[in-house]
């Protein structure tokens, strides 16, 4: 059964319409990713599946839930993390209660952070007391993933997470995504521009063009013209 399932999806802002007719599935336990040239809707596509965005046509059901009128808050605690494109770390605010803030999104009771959020990311916890703001652009892509697994999700949806982070912590990220969807069974999708980062860490693909899906599949099919034709600048 889906996870997520779009039906039929038009938003966008005010009166203006970024997304036309959208419907698309992502399967519990994907690993897949979003492409699409600059301004074609995939953050507004995001924005619209955790809340941020009103429907104005269509429908959306996550884990058999219709949530197409849920507000954000209550879609975090059904599951669904989103970690938004610039991070949006706290800059003043430690990085535990950065990582603490995931779990007041959540609902939990616990105030602790559980020691699984260390295995994933062991960097953090040499930094606990320091300000999130003083932490490199990478580091903090790191604590807005770990915040996000803070809430327990089911879906984790990421925007652009390699955006303007050095090339060795683009490939830690990389291999923290697979291993939260791999043992941890998060079902994941994310934004990308990098194409050879997509291939390389999701199974399936969906490309956008003018607020459309106009391909998707698995990553192994993704052709080189389909890349020219939707992708290349
Ligand atoms: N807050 C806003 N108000 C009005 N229009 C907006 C707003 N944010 C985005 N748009 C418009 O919506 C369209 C889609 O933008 P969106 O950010 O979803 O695209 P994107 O594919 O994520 O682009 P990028 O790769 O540059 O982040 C663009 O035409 C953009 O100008």
């Amino acid at each position: 059964m889906s996870l997520l399932e779009l039906s039929n999806v038009t938003a966008g802002y005010g009166q203006t319409p970024v997304l036309f007719d959208i419907s698309m599935k992502v399967e519990k336990g994907d690993l897949a990713c979003l492409l699409g040239r600059n301004g074609v809707g995939k953050t507004t596509l995001l924005r619209s599946i955790i809340g941020l965005n009103a429907l104005s046509k269509g429908s959306m059901v996550f884990d058999a839930d219709d949530i197409s009128k849920t507000p954000t808050y209550k879609r975090a605690k059904y599951g669904i993390a989103y970690i938004p494109q610039g991070r949006e770390i706290i800059p003043y605010l430690s990085v535990l209660d950065n990582l603490k803030l995931g779990l007041a999104a959540s609902g939990r009771k616990s105030k602790k952070v559980p020691d699984e959020i260390f295995e994933f990311f062991p960097m953090l916890k040499e930094h606990l007391s320091r300000q999130g703001g003083l932490l490199s652009g990478g580091q903090q892509q790191q604590l807005a993933i770990a915040r996000g697994l803070m809430c327990n999700p089911k879906l984790m949806l990421l925007d652009e997470p390699t955006e303007g982070i050095q090339p060795s912590i683009v490939q830690e990220i990389e291999e923290t995504l697979k291993r939260i969807n791999k043992e941890k069974g998060i079902t994941v999708l994310v934004v990308e521009q990098k194409i050879d980062f997509a291939r390389q860490l999701a199974e399936k693909f969906f490309i956008m063009d003018k607020g459309a899906i106009v391909a998707r599949g698995e990553t192994k099919a993704l052709t080189d013209s389909m890349v020219n034709q939707y992708l290349a600048v």
